[in-house]
Formats: structure tokens, sequence, C-alpha cells
């Protein structure tokens, strides 16, 4: 499917997403607390349902609140099936994968087309060096690991995804003997780490931070069960801030951020580089964006999931945008940098694509085009954006929007953009 965009301007109200990553902490922590566990405000999505599936999986009861959940547990898995579909969700299959390992059955975890691309050897190997038995489909899913590991220390390269990281922790406290986690070279995506240290904090369990982003050690603990409330998202917020930037300064846009650390906070630092006046009251967000924005030189190892939003905003911009840094963004749903490279080009943007980043330039002979997604949803969602500024584009697989953001196109819509599915 396509969909077909022309030029639009927006304005008026749109609430931001509840938080994606966030979302699956808390899900998978409460599911490894004993009792009962309120989760409030939780992302619904494609992603989300994967991790609610792996947790039900894993026998823990999860229950529908209005816009909450409530999450049970007990102390010990009791697997209702030998296999995880992880569908289109990077986090749940990495966590899941290391919470599999508590269980001493073989578990096959899997997932779409698309998650059957993505690197899991790296987990794969701590696991082994723990007393896992594991095997892939040449690194990448299907996998499947069988336990019982007890702990001990570990060592993991950390430049692919802080997510195999995240697992290991997340799963360190159900360990006999604990976990030393030693992350070998540089670490990818670090604020991620400080969100889930931040979320193993608020359900009960300590981590001792050795050297940040180096050495871990994480004694055996039991986690308990809390309320937690999920903050708005900021991969999503920086969609909607493009689109301000782009389609319309007279957006208003609803959060809630809370006080835990979020990689894409990074882009209000961004865009007031570019010229963009943000402000913040009563958690609403307005901008005030130049005629054309300066450029800027961007590392986004901490923030891969900006690559997208920013990378749009090259239509604007009277200086070169640069992104760097950030290698791994071509280990997501898709090679995001080879994507966003070709796919701007057929825009008039002109593009240089390098190992780790692109550099973009804007021009004087923009043009509609159609647009591959290739059913990326945070591809997609800023490629309409893109095209709402350009005119006369199509963009296809407008469904992927579901895994992240699945009212996107009815808010955009609904704040004035013309967006008509074929
Ligand atoms: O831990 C998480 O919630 C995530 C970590 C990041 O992945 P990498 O650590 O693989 O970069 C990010 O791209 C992803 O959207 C969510
Ligand atoms: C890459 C993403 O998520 P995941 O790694 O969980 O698939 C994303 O949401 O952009």
């Amino acid at each position: 499917m396509n969909c077909r965009v022309e030029k639009s301007e927006i304005s008026g109200k749109i609430a931001c997403p509840s938080n994606k990553s966030y979302t699956h902490r808390a899900i998978f922590l409460a599911s490894l607390a004993i009792d009962k566990s309120i989760i409030k405000n939780i992302l619904r999505s494609g992603d989300t349902n994967a991790t609610i599936n792996a947790c039900k999986n894993f026998g823990v009861e999860i229950k529908d609140v209005g816009d909450d959940i409530t999450v049970t547990s007990a102390s010990v898995l009791k697997l209702h099936s030998n296999t995880i579909d992880a569908a289109n969700s990077g986090t749940t299959i990495r966590i899941a994968t290391a919470i599999s390992a508590l269980a001493n059955d073989k578990i096959v975890l899997t997932g779409d087309s698309s998650l059957k691309k993505r690197p899991m050897q790296p987990l794969l190997d701590a696991l082994e060096s723990l007393g896992a038995k594991c095997s892939s489909s040449n690194g990448n899913p299907p996998i499947s690991v069988s336990g019982t590991i007890k702990g001990g220390e570990v060592k993991i390269p950390g430049n692919i995804s802080s997510q195999f990281i995240s697992a290991l922790m997340i799963t360190a406290p159900k360990l006999e003997n604990g976990l030393i986690l030693n992350i070998q070279g540089k670490l990818v995506s670090k604020p991620y780490i400080d969100a889930t240290i931040t979320m193993m904090k608020k359900f009960g369990v300590e981590v001792e931070t050795k050297t940040p982003y180096k050495k871990y050690i994480i004694p055996k603990q039991n986690y308990k069960s809390t309320t937690f409330v999920i903050p708005s998202d900021f991969s999503s917020l920086a969609l909607l801030l493009s689109a301000a930037v782009l389609l319309g300064e007279n957006l208003t846009i609803q959060i809630s951020t809370g006080s835990m650390p979020q990689a894409d906070e990074a882009i209000i630092d961004i865009l007031e580089i570019m010229g963009v006046v943000i402000t913040l009251d009563k958690n609403v967000i307005k901008i005030k964006s130049p005629e054309k924005l300066d450029g800027g030189k961007f590392d986004l190892s901490n923030s891969p999931d900006l690559i997208p939003a920013i990378a749009i905003l090259a239509l604007k911009t009277s200086k070169p945008i640069e992104i760097f840094n950030v290698e791994h963004a071509r280990y997501k749903e898709t090679d995001r940098i080879a994507v966003i490279a070709r796919e701007l080009a057929k825009l008039g943007i002109k593009v240089k694509e390098k190992k780790d980043g692109l550099v973009l330039n804007n021009s004087d002979n923009l043009t509609g085009a159609d647009l591959n997604s290739e059913n990326d949803h945070r591809l997609f969602m800023a490629f309409c954006i893109a095209g709402m500024y350009v005119g006369n584009c199509t963009i296809s697989d407008p469904e992927s929007v579901k895994i992240s953001y699945p009212n996107f196109i009815s808010e955009m819509k609904r704040i004035g953009c013309k967006i008509f599915l074929d």
C-alpha cells in the first residue's frame, strides 16, 4: 500500500505518544517481579504488543485496565509455548532472549522479515559463555536458547546495540550468582543503558556502576512490583517537532516528560543549534523556526533514532547537515543510512552517504517523488513529513506506523496534513 501527500500546513494541538522503550522495560521488569504491578499510560503499538505477548508466554498475567495494564507474575517462569514471535521489535527479542536463558527448556525466538536481519550474535555469545546453549541463523533470528544460566562474569561488545547490554542487565538479578558485566570497546546508544538502570531501580533493584558504560555489577536480588507511569516519547516528539519546523509552527505539542533519561531529548539541543526557538511551558511545547535553518554537525551515536527526523530538515537548511558516528543506524528495521540517502536524493537533496552517517545539502531543485520507506515506521513518518513540505509525493508502507505511532496518520490529518491512503 502507498499513501499520497500534498503540500500541507499544520496547526492546532497534538499529544505526543507514550514512550516505547520505557513501555518495554516496565512490562519486562514487572514480569520479573513477584505480585501485581500497575503500568499507566502505556504505548499500545505493534512493538509493545510483541513484548506483552512474550511475557504472557513466560506465564505472566497481563490485563488491560483502560489506558493502563496490570502485570501479575509468579516467582518462576511457566512457559506456555517454546516459540516467541517478537514481530518487528528488536528490543523485545533481545530482552526476551536473555530472559529465556533463565528457563531450562529450549526456546525459539523469531520475528518478521525485518527482524530476521537484526544482529543477535554478541548476545548469544555472552549467554553461551554463561552456560546457555544457543543457535541462530547466521547470527540472526530465528535463534534458540536453553539455560539455565546461573550468572558469573561476562564480556560483550558495545558497538552494535545497547539492547544486548540492557537484556543482560534486566536478567541479571534473577541469576543465582548475579552478573559482572564488562562492555568491550565503545558503547552506542548509552542513554538507553541509563534508562534500563533507572527502571531497574524503580522496580527495587540496584546496579553497581564500577565504570560507566564499561563495567557493572548486579548481585542476585528480587524485583519488587510497583506502579509506574510511562512518560512521553522523545523519539516520536522529534518527528512532531520536525513537522512543526517544516509544515507550520502554529502547532502545540502536549508532552509529559517525567524525569527519566531519554536518548532522543538531544533533539532539543540539535534544533536550537539549527536556529529553532523551543519553549516548554506546563508540559506544552511550542517552536519558532527561522525561514532557513542553520545546518550543523551532529554526533548521533547516543540517539540513532533521531536520524530520520533530523535528515529531512535538510529541506529547509541554508548550510549542510552532517550526521556522524551512527553506523549502528544501519542495523535497525532497515539500513536507515542507506535508505535515507537513496530516498532524500529523489527529492533533490544532495546527499553524501558515509559508513557512519550522512552529509545533506539543500538544493533549489526540490521535487515530488515516489518514496520507498521499506516498511520502516520511522522512515515512513519522516518521509511523509518531507513529502508534505515538497508536495506531490507518495510514500510506501503506511501500515508501518503501527510499530510506534499507530494513530500517526489520523492525528496528522486532524492538524491539517493532506495525506491520502491509496
Ligand atoms: O533499548 C532501547 O529501548 C532501544 C535502544 C536503541 O537501539 P540500539 O541500542 O540498538 O542502538 C534504539 O535504537 C531503539 O529504538 C530502542
Ligand atoms: C529500532 C527501533 O526499535 P527496535 O530496536 O526495538 O526495533 C526503533 O523504534 O526505531
